[in-house]
């Protein structure tokens, strides 16, 4: 059963419609990625669905609840990190833990979570004085500590460096573990690559494909590879050699450098094809099609 479902979801502001008939199922235990450009809305689709922002058609289902009529019951279910979380400037990062806490009925230790969030030595610090990083990871703190079954993370790692990111995604990864329903909403392809079971790409307020991070990628890029070297002998005399070979799509040369893309089994058609007639292949990199590729590809189709 979804834990999560919308119908007909629609949302204007000033006549202007930002979510415009959106459908969503989302699975229990999943964790959901919602991607898209800026504006697309995805920030208002998962505002509606944690019932901070109400909509303006359509049914939405969490739990069972519906975020605008049963938004007390779902406060308790429900665990929402939203972009640019303010808190007062002279709270200090405990009496934030300490205060969230008190909302919730089986609190998670407010301790473990600041050191889970590298968050413990800066326990006595006002609001204003973290850095954006330090706000970044508290809000993650304060959606998490209620033990919530959904959480929804909107730019969960913006701001982080790369080893709190890393860490950050650890942390989600354990949620996934302990069944706990995800939607992450990020412009990082390569963090919903790593985490994200299933996701959606919104484009001008409509939800354009549902699918795994793999089904994109094969979907929008047909499981291009790309593998590119640099040769010792004229790369230009031996392209047609390389461009006869099974799998194999186009052969570019630059300089010395050739760059050869295709599909299926074209990595090893190219490396037995090189071994076979002893060139000289230098520097050899072979680049799979990434979410990176496959979300471009799809901005540059519509
Ligand atoms: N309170 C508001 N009043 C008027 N327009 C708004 C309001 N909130 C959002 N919008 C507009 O609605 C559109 C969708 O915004 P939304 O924040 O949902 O997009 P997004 O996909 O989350 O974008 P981003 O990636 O930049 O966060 C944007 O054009 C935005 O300017």
């Amino acid at each position: 059963m979804p834990a999560i479902t919308a119908r007909g979801l629609r949302k204007s502001y000033a006549g202007r419609t930002v979510v415009d008939g959106i459908d969503l199922d989302i699975n229990e235990g999943e964790i959901f990625a919602v991607l898209g450009h800026n504006g697309a809305g995805k920030t208002t689709t998962v505002e509606m669905i944690s019932g901070v922002r109400h909509r303006d058609a359509g049914e939405i289902s969490v739990l069972g609840f519906d975020p605008d009529r049963d938004a007390e019951k779902l406060s308790h279910l429900v665990g929402v990190q939203l972009q640019d979380s303010q808190l007062p400037d002279k709270m200090r990062v405990r009496e934030a833990i300490e205060l969230y806490s008190s909302f919730y009925r089986d609190p998670v230790s407010g301790d473990d979570l600041l050191e889970r969030l590298h968050l413990t030595e800066h326990r006595n610090r006002p609001f204003a004085k973290l850095s954006g990083g330090q706000k970044q990871r508290l809000a993650i703190a304060l959606a998490l500590v209620g033990r919530p079954r959904v959480a929804v993370l909107d730019e969960l790692t913006t701001g982080l460096d790369p080893k709190a990111r890393r860490e950050t995604w650890g942390l989600i990864e354990g949620l996934r573990d302990d069944g706990v329903t995800v939607i992450l909403v990020t412009h990082f392809m390569e963090e919903a690559e790593f985490l994200a079971d299933r996701l959606a790409l919104f484009e001008n307020g409509k939800i354009v494909t549902v699918d795994t991070p793999a089904g994109l990628i094969n979907q929008r890029t047909d499981g291009r590879q790309e593998i590119k070297f640099r040769l010792d002998e004229d790369p230009k005399s031996v392209m047609d050699d390389f461009r006869a070979l099974a799998d194999v799509r186009t052969v570019q040369v630059q300089g010395q450098n050739m760059i050869i893309t295709g599909t299926g089994d074209v990595i090893l058609a190219v490396t037995a094809h090189i071994a076979r007639t002893g060139l000289t292949a230098r520097d050899l990199r072979v680049h799979q099609a990434t979410l990176d590729d496959a979300v471009l590809t799809a901005g540059s189709q519509s």
